[in-house]
Parts: C-alpha cells; structure tokens; sequence
C-alpha cells in the first residue's frame, strides 16, 4: 500500500492569508473600509496566551486592525458583558471573538449569545447556526471552514461522496456537517453512541475526526483510498518526559492506508486562524453594505 498525500494546512492557511490580505486591501482601496477584530482574553491560562498573540500577529500582517482584551480570571460575567456590548458598538471593530473556554463562574452562552451575530466571526451565535442550516449568507465557524477547504485541495468536486464526520461539538462537528451538506455529500455524523462506528468510518470517502480522543481512529477502520481530515489537538505525553500533539486520528497507520491525510500539527489548526481572518474580512463588509470576496 502507498502512502497517502499529505495535506499541508501551512501552505494552503498562508494562501488563505494571502487572499484575505488582497481583499483588506481592496476594502481599503474601494471603500476606505478597514477590518478590525478584537479577541477577548479571560484569564491566564498559558496555551490560549500563546494563540491568541499568534492571532493579533496574523491579524495585523494581512492588514486588519487588531485588538485583545486580556481580562483577569476572576473578571465578573457583567465586566465581560460590558466589554463585549462595547465592542458590539464600536463601529472600528467588525468582529467579536471571546476567547474559549471561559472561567467557570462565567455563563459562556450567556456571553456568546450577547455579541452582535454580524460581528461574530467565530459563527457560534444561534442566529448564524441557523443561517448557515438554511443556507443564509452567514458567518461560518472557522475550523469547519477550513477542513472543507482542506478536503477540497484534493477533492475538487465532494458532491456525491460518502462523509462521517466523528463528533457532534456545536463548534466543529455539527457545522461541518452543514458544510459537508452543502457540497452535496452523504452526510453521516458518528459519536461516542454510534454502534459499529468502525464500520460506519470504514464507507467513507471522507472521514472528518473531531471527537478529542488521541489516536482513537485505526487505520482499520479506514476505507482505502479515503480522505482523512483530523481536526484533533490533543496534548499528550512523548518518551522524552515532555508532551507533544496528536490528532484524534493514528497517523502514522492511517497513511498507509488514506489516500490524503492532513497531518496534527500543521493540518486543520493553521486553517482556523485563517479562516478567522477570512470571516473578519467578510463581517466587515456585510456591515458596511458592500460586496465581500468570500461570501
Ligand atoms: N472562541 C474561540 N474560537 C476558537 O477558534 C478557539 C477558541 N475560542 N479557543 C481555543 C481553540 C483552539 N484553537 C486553535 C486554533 C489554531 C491552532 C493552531 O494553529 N495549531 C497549530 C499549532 C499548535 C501548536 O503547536 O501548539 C497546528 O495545529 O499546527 C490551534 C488551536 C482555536 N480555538
């Protein structure tokens, strides 16, 4: 058996980039418009520092104003409201995104529920779950933007294809399923319930794996040939004492028998920044009444 494709999300994220810059600069250009988007920041917790500078980076690189909120963990949920109800009238600022998980005291539905729907590029406000289900111009979550964009770089057409998706998340399974609907596939959604899931996975041309399981997916229960995006992160323990990610698929076995197969890390985590940036783009010029590039 050959080795699959590897499907590189660093690339094809800085391709994104590239578009997404083109279309600042001609909002720029044609309107005077330019995009801004804040991240709101509760707490300290160390790995979302990290993403969340990376973000403000790629933000500013592809021309878009940028803004973080870092708030201390014990912030009260009224104090995040408030912030949230200013940057939902600052017309500087076209997308939203609270940064997730919140502390526990803090209502996150409450919270996610209050920002403007036409400002919140994560696409996790009910008003855009239902757009994006009824097939309404709608901001789309970004991880599920980007596994479609990273199985259609080697599948150009998906319409008529069997596809599992693993997981049911409102941030990552439910709405790639939408997409997926969308393209016109066979849509099946597995979960921890699912009876013979290996043999549900094994009929699929595509697998989407979002259940945050290390490695749970075996080259098993892999039909050859088949498309595997692995949108899992997972931090896991290696040999040397340190840790190291892994996807929810088992790689190294799945590739002999994939067809295409996107690598953890350097697979799908590249694509939500750029997907990000792309929604940020895109909110900027829906509020402004003018036409977007990207939908
Ligand atoms: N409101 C909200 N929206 C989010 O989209 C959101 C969030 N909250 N909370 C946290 C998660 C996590 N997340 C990632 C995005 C990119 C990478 C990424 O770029 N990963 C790289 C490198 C990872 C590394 O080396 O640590 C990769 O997979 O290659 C990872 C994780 C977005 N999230």
């Amino acid at each position: 058996m050959s080795e699959a494709k590897i499907i590189d999300g660093k690339q094809i994220a800085a391709s994104v980039r590239a578009d997404v810059a083109a279309e600042v600069a001609r909002l720029q250009k044609e309107h005077g418009l330019k995009p801004g988007l804040a991240v709101v920041l509760v707490g300290e917790d160390p790995a979302s520092k990290v993403y969340v500078a990376n973000k403000a980076k790629q933000t500013v690189e592809v021309g878009m104003n940028s803004w973080e909120h870092r708030l201390p963990a014990e912030t009260s949920e009224a104090d995040v409201l408030a912030v949230v109800d200013k940057l939902n009238n600052d017309p500087a600022c076209h997308g939203i995104l609270v940064q997730l998980p919140l502390p526990k005291h803090i209502n996150a539905e409450k919270v996610l529920n209050s920002i403007n729907p036409d400002k919140d590029v994560d696409g996790f406000h009910p008003v855009n779950v239902g757009r994006l289900w009824v097939g309404e111009r709608a901001l789309v979550p970004c991880t599920p933007t980007g596994s479609v964009i990273l199985a259609k770089s080697v599948l150009p057409s998906l319409s008529g294809l069997d596809a599992v998706v693993i997981g049911r998340s409102n941030i990552v399974g439910k709405p790639v399923a939408a997409l997926l609907l969308r393209e016109n596939c066979s849509v099946t959604i597995a979960h921890s319930r699912t009876k013979n899931i290996e043999d549900v996975v094994k009929r699929a041309d595509l697998v989407v794996a979002a259940v945050g399981i290390p490695e749970m997916v075996k080259a098993s229960w892999i039909k050859p040939g088949a498309t595997i995006i692995d949108v899992g992160i997972n931090r896991v323990p290696s040999e040397n004492g340190k840790t190291k990610l892994v996807g929810d698929v088992a790689y190294e076995e799945c590739a002999k028998v994939a067809g295409a197969i996107t690598p953890v890390p350097g697979g799908v985590g590249p694509m939500t920044i750029a997907c990000l940036l792309r929604n940020a783009a895109q909110a900027a010029a829906m509020i402004a009444g003018v036409k977007s590039a990207f939908a």
